[in-house]
């Protein structure tokens, strides 16, 4: 900090450098969430029938679609929950490196040992979730679990002082973004493919995204 502070050229570009990094990072994790959100109600016709009529009806004779809207969208909260359950963007968190030594779970973890959380398998452990490879937001009715680090089976945020710092930013992104295009638009597949046909595989990296791009049409409605 002496250094930067007593240089402001270098602090500067340093300043700009970090801020368009994590603007990024922020904006990047945001639109493959919601492509990911948009994926799993493409294969699910029937989540996204339900969600769309709840955000219409919410929504309705509204100009502004706002922030505070999200909180009334009880089913689409439980159609982003779902969606972070079955394909965290980052599957196996930031590592972390042990500090010294350590024993977790009965495993000896030697000082400097680089521990990654897989938190796809916990979102995907039977003993925690029924019917845990099936995409039904309805789990999550009278389910206090959330996704802000407090609670250890969904964690598509982290948890503990690292967890992501965005995470206000990025659920309003998500939020909006998806009001938007299920207030107004319809949306359909390709000629010829059908939901079952829906490819789910993920890409490989710290950050997963869709690994065949998701390719829907928007049909114009009485909404647009
Ligand atoms: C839906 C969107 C997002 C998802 C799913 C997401 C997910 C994550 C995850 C899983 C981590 C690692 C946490 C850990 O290892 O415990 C992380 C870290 C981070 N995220 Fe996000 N993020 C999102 C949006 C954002 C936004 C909007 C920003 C900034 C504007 C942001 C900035 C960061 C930064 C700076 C870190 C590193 C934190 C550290 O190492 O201390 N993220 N994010």
């Amino acid at each position: 900090m002496t250094h930067l502070i007593t240089n402001p050229r270098v602090m500067k570009k340093a300043q700009e450098e970090m801020r368009e990094n994590i603007l990024n990072a922020g904006i990047d994790t945001s639109a493959q969430t919601t492509t990911w959100v948009m994926t799993h109600l493409i294969a699910n016709p029937r989540v996204l029938k339900k969600a769309q009529a709840e955000v219409r009806e919410v929504i309705k004779n509204k100009d502004d679609i706002v922030e505070e809207d999200i909180e009334r969208l009880e089913y689409l909260k439980m159609v982003i929950k779902e969606t972070f359950r079955l394909t965290p963007l980052v599957p196996l968190l930031i590592p972390r490196e042990a500090s010294k030594d350590l024993k977790i779970g009965g495993y000896d973890i030697p000082k400097k040992t680089w521990i990654h959380v897989n938190i796809w398998a916990i979102h995907r452990n039977p003993n925690v979730w029924k019917d845990p490879e099936a995409f039904i937001p309805e789990r999550f009715i009278d389910c206090q679990v959330d996704y802000k680090g407090l609670n250890f089976e969904l964690l598509p945020f982290g948890s503990g002082r690292r967890m992501c710092p965005g995470i206000g930013m990025g659920m309003a992104l998500v939020h909006l973004t998806l009001i938007n295009l299920l207030y107004r638009f319809n949306w359909k597949l390709p000629d010829g493919m059908v939901a079952e046909d829906v490819d789910l595989e993920e890409s490989y990296g710290l950050v997963c995204p869709k690994k065949v791009p998701l390719e829907l049409i928007p049909v114009l409605t009485q909404w647009t």
